[in-house]
């Protein structure tokens, strides 16, 4: 479909169709996990224990709470910052500037909240309220990309993301009209991707390892493991918070629902479900097997963050000794594409350490139930759809070099397998 403002973009995610089945079927799921992991059979695939009525969604305390956390880190955000990075050109060869403090946002959050459990705030008591935090997010991210698509209607055509501009309401909507919509110099994509959502969870993850240590004495070997796996995740992204900026969803993505509701509610609720999982169904686990599962975390955190690293280096300056003997073949653009190193071993390294660390913390959680291995499930979908847009976004980019690319490295996230 050609979108009336000019963009020829195929449609993404079933299009309209696909958008509108996806805005309801992801809080479904997301209220789904929730009721499951407190439930005794916990079964990933059977119905949930019991439906909730709207007393127990519904709670002004809770969104208070939401409110409250974003207006945090929102206040976090705009400290002064270490560094201030520079994004990727835009079509209209400009570049928007990116405050790097996203480490320093997560320590001083662990001041305060280490503050605030010293004076007595009951951290604990936060698994209870998950259920109707996450119906205060879920509005806050619907009612927030109500804004944003009200907001794109008033910004310039080349402020406009490639994909979200087809015309149709649901689907614009869903993905995302503006590419980097902002206030002054905030950014509410940027913002939202690292500080929020991936903060929150880390924070949920700690109120249910203090809620197991009340209710079992001290927290299972599991919960230390699930917590520390998720936190050196949560703590990576944000002390290399500026490789954000070469994702996908910066450089292409439009800011609507997907990634609103994504980075609000989906990451903290569904993100923390192992931990959920742990908290009503406690595993036995022996340190010889915890040791081998520390080893699987190690080896998917060595291939993810040496990729992206490899990466990063390479765009910001070829000649980087790091990176400067690697093999790379030339394109129309000018830019390079490494051929060695990660780059050379499959087509997204990066996936395949993301997905190697997926495992690990699912694995501290037992092999007899489904539910906690829904994140290596969702996950796998997530990144085989996500390599086959970027494969489409570099085909266009880059043409027969592309080509050449895929002919030297055949493999795209697990060598010889896929
Ligand atoms: N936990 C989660 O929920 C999620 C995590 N992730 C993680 O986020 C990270 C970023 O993922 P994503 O944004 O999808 O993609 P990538 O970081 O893999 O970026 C893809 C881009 O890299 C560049 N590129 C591809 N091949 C080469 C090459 N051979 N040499 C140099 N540059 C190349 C291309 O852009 P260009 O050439 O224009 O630079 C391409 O568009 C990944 O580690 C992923 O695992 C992603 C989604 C969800
Ligand atoms: C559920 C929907 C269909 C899709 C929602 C997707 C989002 C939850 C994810 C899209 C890309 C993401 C990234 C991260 C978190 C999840 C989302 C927002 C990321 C911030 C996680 C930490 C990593 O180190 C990263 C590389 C910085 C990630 C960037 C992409």
């Amino acid at each position: 479909m050609a979108s009336p403002q000019g963009s020829r973009a195929p449609l993404e995610f079933g299009g309209p169709l696909g958008a509108a089945a996806l805005m309801l079927l992801l809080p479904v799921t997301m209220f789904h996990l929730l009721l499951v992991a407190r439930s005794g059979p916990a079964r990933l695939l059977g119905p949930p224990p019991y439906l909730p009525g709207l007393e127990e969604l519904w709670s002004p305390w809770a969104l208070l709470l939401c409110l409250t956390w974003l207006g945090l880190q929102a206040a976090l955000y705009l400290l002064p910052a270490r560094k201030v990075a520079e994004g990727q050109e835009l079509k209209d060869k400009s570049r928007l500037r990116y405050p790097i403090n996203g480490f320093q946002a997560l320590m001083l959050t662990a001041l305060l909240v280490g503050l605030g459990v010293s004076a007595g705030l009951p951290l604990s008591a936060l698994p209870e309220m998950l259920l109707p935090l996450a119906f205060a997010a879920t509005l806050t991210a619907f009612i927030f990309s109500l804004l944003l698509y009200l907001k794109a209607l008033v910004a310039p055509a080349s402020a406009r993301a490639p994909g979200g501009n087809s015309g149709n309401l649901i689907y614009d909507f869903f993905l995302g009209r503006e590419l980097n919509p902002r206030i002054c110099s905030f950014d509410f994509k940027y913002f939202c991707e690292l500080r929020p959502g991936l903060i929150g969870w880390v924070l949920i993850n700690l109120a249910l390892l203090m809620q197991e240590a009340e209710l079992r004495g001290s927290p299972s070997l599991a919960m230390w493991l699930v917590n520390g796996f998720q936190l050196l995740y949560v703590g990576d992204a944000l002390w290399y918070e500026e490789a954000v900026l070469t994702t996908m969803d910066i450089i292409h993505d439009g800011f609507g629902f997907m990634l609103a509701f994504g980075d609000l509610a989906w990451v903290p609720f569904t993100y923390s479900l192992q931990a959920q999982f742990l908290l009503y169904h406690p595993q036995p686990l022996g340190w010889p097997l915890a040791s081998f599962i520390c080893l699987i975390n190690a080896v998917g955190y060595y291939i993810f963050r040496g990729a992206n690293s490899q990466k990063n280096t390479f765009r910001k300056n070829p000649s980087d000794p790091r990176v400067a003997d690697l093999e790379t073949i030339s394109t129309a653009t000018g830019r390079r594409l490494l051929v060695s190193g990660w780059w050379g071993m499959v087509r997204h390294p990066n996936y395949l350490g993301d997905l190697i660390m997926a495992l690990a913390w699912s694995l501290p959680c037992g092999v007899f139930h489904l539910l906690p291995y829904f994140y290596l499930l969702y996950f796998t979908a997530l990144l085989v759809h996500r390599e086959d847009r970027d494969e489409r976004q570099c085909l266009q980019k880059y043409g027969l070099a592309w080509h050449e690319y895929c002919r030297r490295v055949p493999y795209r996230i697990v060598p010889y397998v896929y």
